[in-house]
């Protein structure tokens, strides 16, 4: 890890700090991505000392001269979420809002000659492949894939994705124009979908590839993900996009062994041109920044639905359907200065501060935020509950800068308005507090949301409304927050036997009892949030050191 981009500018970044190395090994890995380790290697090499290699997808795509899908939608979502993208061109339509007027296919000689072009030299993480308009076309594709290795890792749903290909099977635009005929499908089962890591087909395209297999309800949409799955890919998400009579807006992906279904508030648009495009652009570009098939594919719905959400009233174009906006200028332009995706291993040793400890062992809330990161902390979530909102926002701003020096998320607890105006990494908020779909909707696809959970409903609520991850607790009584309810350790057990998102222990946990915790061994319990046993003491910097080599203590011999 370590190399984490500014969308605006591409600034080279620090080496990795004593503490990124310890949250690294920590996971019982070095974390490196493929992309990383070139950056390294490349850097040894004098001409490209001082440089950084930027995530960076190829789109295998056609043209569409109205822009709103097509490789103009990759390249608008490649660079909106603040990635690299390069282009070989399959066809060029002649299309607007009304439909398609002509298509002019490239010769496959052509297409050929892009790819070696691209492939041979800019060496992208993740292709993308979306109209491929003849079998020819596709053989070539899958050779040059093999000839460059491409495709030399494959993935699962927890680890960082190495180099990807992301297959949208395109063959009907949205406005119903066929782009590929039915000797293509014959292509893709035989050749692209097995080398694919991840398929996105919506309604029409999973049941073409099922020889028109009806598709009607969330059962036949997992049925089919599960039928595609066996053609190959490693992941499958099939779109419901065109679900008949349903409010919500339903996705599945299925990984080979669990679905996960991702529902949405179906945005009431005709603008929609381009949404499987950038759908799928979106995925093959958070896979280049290093996130999981799930994350990649959670924020790549997340960052649809925002623009979706944007444009809704806009008007380009006379036709039926009209393209969005992807850079959503003015609302949501700004990116977060391009931090890494959260990873659940943040999660590993997480520091939430409280200002009557700090105060009482005399130090400001920045000082102890500063001590614990140095101490190893791998997460900081600011819980000042009796700090005035100005003095807050001030110290906030001054916590950020430490933690993003160190490259370590910061949260605010409760305080949306803060963690705006600071621009930290996320929020963390409780069952009684601002509601989590609120809350996405106000910070925006990027940020991180924790939500506090005791039971199974609640994470299950908390997976449906977008969060990140999930607080469990109170695992032991504790004088931290009062009235608090204790769940214990087969409290914690049940919820994190239940939750899809990663789960933090918190509640009364301390040197003498984080084994136990963590000694759980469920995987998605990925670490422990400590109050008093590192802000409750003189040195924060010691309890800090001390509480991680117990938890990386535990985790070893867990495994
Ligand atoms: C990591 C983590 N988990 C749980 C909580 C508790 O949040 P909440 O229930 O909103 O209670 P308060 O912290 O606001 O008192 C947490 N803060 N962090
Ligand atoms: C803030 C908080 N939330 C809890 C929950 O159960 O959700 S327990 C808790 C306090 C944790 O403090 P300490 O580490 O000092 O016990
Ligand atoms: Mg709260």
């Amino acid at each position: 890890m370590g190399f984490h981009l500014c969308s605006q500018a591409f600034h080279s970044t620090p080496t990795p700090t004593h503490n990124q190395f310890l949250h690294s090994i920590s996971r019982g890995f070095v974390r490196t991505r493929v992309s990383n380790l070139r950056a390294m290697q490349q850097e040894e090499e004098p001409k490209h000392l001082g440089k950084v290699r930027v995530p960076h997808v190829l789109t295998v795509a056609g043209s569409d001269s109205g822009a709103g899908a097509g490789i103009q939608a990759d390249l608008k979502a490649c660079s909106a979420r603040g990635v690299y993208c390069s282009t070989v061109i399959t066809a060029v339509t002649a299309q607007n809002t009304v439909g398609v007027q002509g298509v002019n296919v490239v010769a496959e000689d052509f297409v050929r000659e892009q790819l070696k072009s691209v492939l041979s030299d800019m060496h992208p993480d993740v292709v993308k492949t979306g109209m491929l308009p003849s079998p020819g076309i596709i053989k070539v594709l899958c050779q040059s894939l093999k000839e460059f290795q491409v495709r030399v890792a494959s993935v699962d749903n927890t680890n960082f994705v190495k180099e990807a290909l992301v297959v949208d099977p395109v063959m009907v635009s949205t406005s119903g124009d066929v782009l590929a005929g039915p000797l293509i499908l014959a292509s893709f089962r035989e050749e692209l979908l097995p080398m694919a890591d991840i398929v996105t087909p919506n309604l029409r395209e999973a049941s073409a590839l099922l020889d028109g297999a009806p598709l009607q309800t969330v059962g036949d949409m997992r049925s089919a993900a599960k039928s595609i799955h066996d053609i190959g890919p490693r992941n499958v998400l099939v779109k419901g996009g065109d679900l008949p009579e349903s409010s919500d807006a339903v996705d599945v992906l299925f990984d080979g062994k669990e679905f996960y279904e991702f529902r949405s508030t179906r945005i009431i648009t005709s603008n929609t041109h381009g949404t499987g495009c950038t759908l799928a652009s979106s995925i093959a570009a958070e896979l280049a920044r290093g996130s999981s098939v799930l994350s990649a594919v959670k924020i790549a719905k997340r960052y649809v639905g925002s623009a979706l959400d944007y444009s809704k009233d806009i008007l380009i174009g006379g036709g039926r359907q009209g393209p969005f906006d992807h850079l959503m200028k003015l609302k949501h332009n700004a990116l977060p200065c391009m931090r890494r995706p959260f990873d659940p291993s943040d999660l590993l040793m997480y520091a939430v501060t409280d200002s009557r400890m700090n105060k009482r062992w005399g130090r400001s809330m920045s000082d102890a935020v500063k001590a614990a990161i140095e101490g190893g902390a791998t997460i900081v979530q600011l819980r000042e509950k009796d700090t005035d909102t100005g003095d807050f926002l001030e110290a906030a701003k001054t916590c950020l800068e430490i933690c993003r020096r160190h490259n370590v998320p910061l949260l605010i607890n409760d305080r949306i308005d803060i963690a705006l105006a600071c621009d930290a990494d996320g929020v963390h908020i409780g069952q009684s507090d601002m509601p989590a779909r609120v809350a996405r909707t106000i910070l925006g696809p990027d940020k991180i949301i924790g939500i506090s959970c005791k039971t199974p409903q609640q994470a299950e609520k908390a997976w449906i409304d977008g969060a990140d991850y999930i607080g469990c607790g109170g695992v032991y009584p504790t004088n931290t927050k009062e009235n608090n309810i204790t769940v214990g350790l087969d409290g914690l057990k049940t919820v994190c036997l239940e939750s899809k998102l990663p789960v933090v222990a918190i509640g009364g946990i301390g040197i003498s009892n984080v084994r136990a915790v963590m000694e759980l061994g469920v995987p998605s319990l990925k670490g422990v949030a400590v109050v008093s046993a590192l802000f409750d003491r003189e040195c924060v910097l010691t309890e800090s050191r001390n509480l991680l080599r117990a938890i990386m203590d535990s985790t070893k011999a867990v495994k």
